[in-house]
């Protein structure tokens, strides 16, 4: 279970990026986080895995409390903290297996990394949780041979090997289509169920988040403006979060893809059509 209690920050330039944030996501929950540009998102994020230090403020995790921690410890909680990223950042030129196994790196001795040979368990546990993200064909393959749905499925073993007790997942689909970017989505969301693990996803994308997540933290200015579960996400909420010009450019935009993928099926039906 993560706690936020009473998060802000200010940069050293002056910008307040989190005025008195607070929330709880409990073991197998999955928020996501939306807001428009600037709402201070990556800030939040990154103030739970102190990346950036918080003005004030705490965060827990469990009943550790991450904004008191000093270095050593420090490193130590960041191991149980899973991140998945938008670009996947893998080590290109590594198998799959290797990648995944990358996970341990926090735990295992610098030489047994170095030689590549880490202890059976952590082998077995990278083959299961491949397994478990449909990649045990591609195992051996290096990562720059991989789609980029199956790149963030690597991503997404990769954080799991760590054993985290939370992911943090920032815009885990910018880069993918509308189909992958639903099974990816979906593919999170089962798993940190499965594992009741509690998951923040940075997401711009507010239908796909609406899709999947159990509840959504929508910020404005760095203020909590929305939190609740995705049905109670309506227009007036959405106005709180975006302003209403911002929203109705976002409406248009999604009526515009959907008039899209209907013209795409229905162009797919009639040639199907036309084949038989
Ligand atoms: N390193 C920094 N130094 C100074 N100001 C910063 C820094 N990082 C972010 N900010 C400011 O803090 C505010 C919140 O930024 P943040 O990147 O957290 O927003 P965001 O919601 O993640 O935006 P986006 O969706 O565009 O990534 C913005 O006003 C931004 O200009």
């Amino acid at each position: 279970m993560l706690r936020v209690e009473a998060l802000t920050k200010r940069y050293k330039t002056g910008d307040k990026a989190l005025t008195d944030v607070s929330f709880d996501v409990p073991s197998g929950q999955v928020v996501g986080l939306i807001g428009p540009s600037g709402a201070g998102k990556s800030t939040l994020i990154r103030c739970v895995n102190r990346l950036v230090e918080p003005s004030s403020g705490k965060v827990f995790l469990g009943d550790r409390e991450i904004t008191r921690v000093g270095r050593g410890e420090l490193r130590r909680v960041r191991r149980r903290i899973g991140m998945i990223f938008q670009e996947y950042a893998l080590v290109e030129r590594l198998t799959v297996m290797e990648n995944v196994l990358s996970g341990r790196l926090g735990y295992v001795p610098f030489w047994r990394s170095f030689l590549r040979r880490f202890p059976q368990g952590d082998v077995d546990k990278a083959f299961a949780l491949l397994d478990r993200v449909g990649l045990s064909d591609h195992v051996d393959k290096r990562a720059d041979a991989l789609s980029g749905g199956q790149r963030q499925r690597v991503g997404i073993a990769r954080a799991l090997e760590q054993d985290p007790e939370l992911l943090l997942v920032d815009e885990p689909t910018a880069s993918l289509d509308p189909k992958t970017s639903r099974q990816i989505m979906r593919l999170i969301c089962e798993i940190c169920r499965e594992r009741g693990l509690p998951a923040i996803i940075n997401i711009h994308d507010v239908l796909l988040a609406k899709m999947f997540v159990d509840r959504i933290v929508g910020l404005r200015a760095g203020r909590i403006v929305f939190d609740g579960p995705p049905d109670a996400l309506d227009e007036e909420a959405l106005t709180a979060i975006y302003g209403s010009e911002d929203w109705n450019a976002m409406r248009k935009e999604a009526d515009e893809t959907a008039k899209d993928a209907a013209e795409a099926a229905d162009f797919e039906a009639r040639a199907q059509a036309g084949a038989a």
